[in-house]
């Protein structure tokens, strides 16, 4: 992909976050990396999305120094980077404050894992991190934020889990690119709604057995995947 495919996969990235109701007024972000050249397309930072244009992009490599683009780059630009930096699988990322997500983001709680909807995406509950400590916050905010969401993850490769919540801020979501990042986010988004929904109908609601969640991620993402077309 060349770098303005790239920016152009970018841009429909950010414009289907309001598209599906994921954001309000700016309150989101999405960025994508080209591996081959080190280089990182991410959103402008408090550019409404229906003003955005090519051009409003930034290019930065991953250090975040500006390479193209004259606008501020998005103020996650240094957590976005710190996640490609720790994990080079990803291809894209996407941070949004929707409702539902940020609700259990504020309840500094685990979005678990009670149905085959979210197996088909998650391997796993969707975890939260902790909250920033203040030398944190004071020292490089946004960067810490990534060391937050790394630390979450531990050894769990991101594609097997692809969205964290940052406690008491909101969710951040990835995929192998821009697009599939954006479906993610929807993904956790839903799945968040559904649960908190559930726990409101029965407290008592159990997490999905081992055997259905293995069923049902493996169908779709294991070597023997069978949903949907062949490639
Ligand atoms: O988390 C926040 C604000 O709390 C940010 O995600 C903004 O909501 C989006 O910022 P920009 O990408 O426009 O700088």
């Amino acid at each position: 992909m060349t770098l303005n495919h790239l920016k152009q996969a970018v841009l429909e990235a950010n414009l289907d976050l309001p598209r599906h109701g994921l954001v309000t007024f700016t309150w989101g972000n999405v960025s994508g990396i080209d591996k081959e050249q080190g280089l990182v397309v991410i959103k402008p930072s408090g550019v409404s999305y229906d003003k955005m244009r090519i051009s409003d992009l930034v290019v930065l490599d991953l250090q975040g120094n500006r390479v193209a683009g004259e606008l501020r780059p998005s103020s996650d630009t240094p957590t976005h980077l710190a996640l490609y930096r720790r994990f080079p699988e990803l291809g894209g990322i996407v941070h949004t404050h929707s409702t539902h997500a940020t609700a259990w983001a504020q309840a500094r709680r685990a979005i678990p894992l009670l149905g085959t909807t979210q197996a088909d995406y998650f391997h796993g509950a969707v975890p939260c991190s902790r909250l920033l400590t203040p030398a944190e916050v004071e020292a490089d905010y946004e960067g810490h934020t990534g060391t937050v969401i790394i630390e979450t993850l531990g050894d769990v490769p991101p594609l097997t889990l692809p969205g964290t919540l940052v406690a008491n801020h909101g969710p951040f979501s990835w995929g192998k690119d821009a697009h599939e990042a954006v479906h993610n986010a929807v993904v956790l988004e839903e799945v968040a709604r559904m649960a908190w929904i559930t726990l409101s109908l029965a407290p008592q609601a159990q997490p999905l057995p081992d055997y259905l969640l293995e069923k049902h991620y493996q169908r779709k993402h294991g070597k023997h995947a069978y949903y949907g077309q062949p490639a």
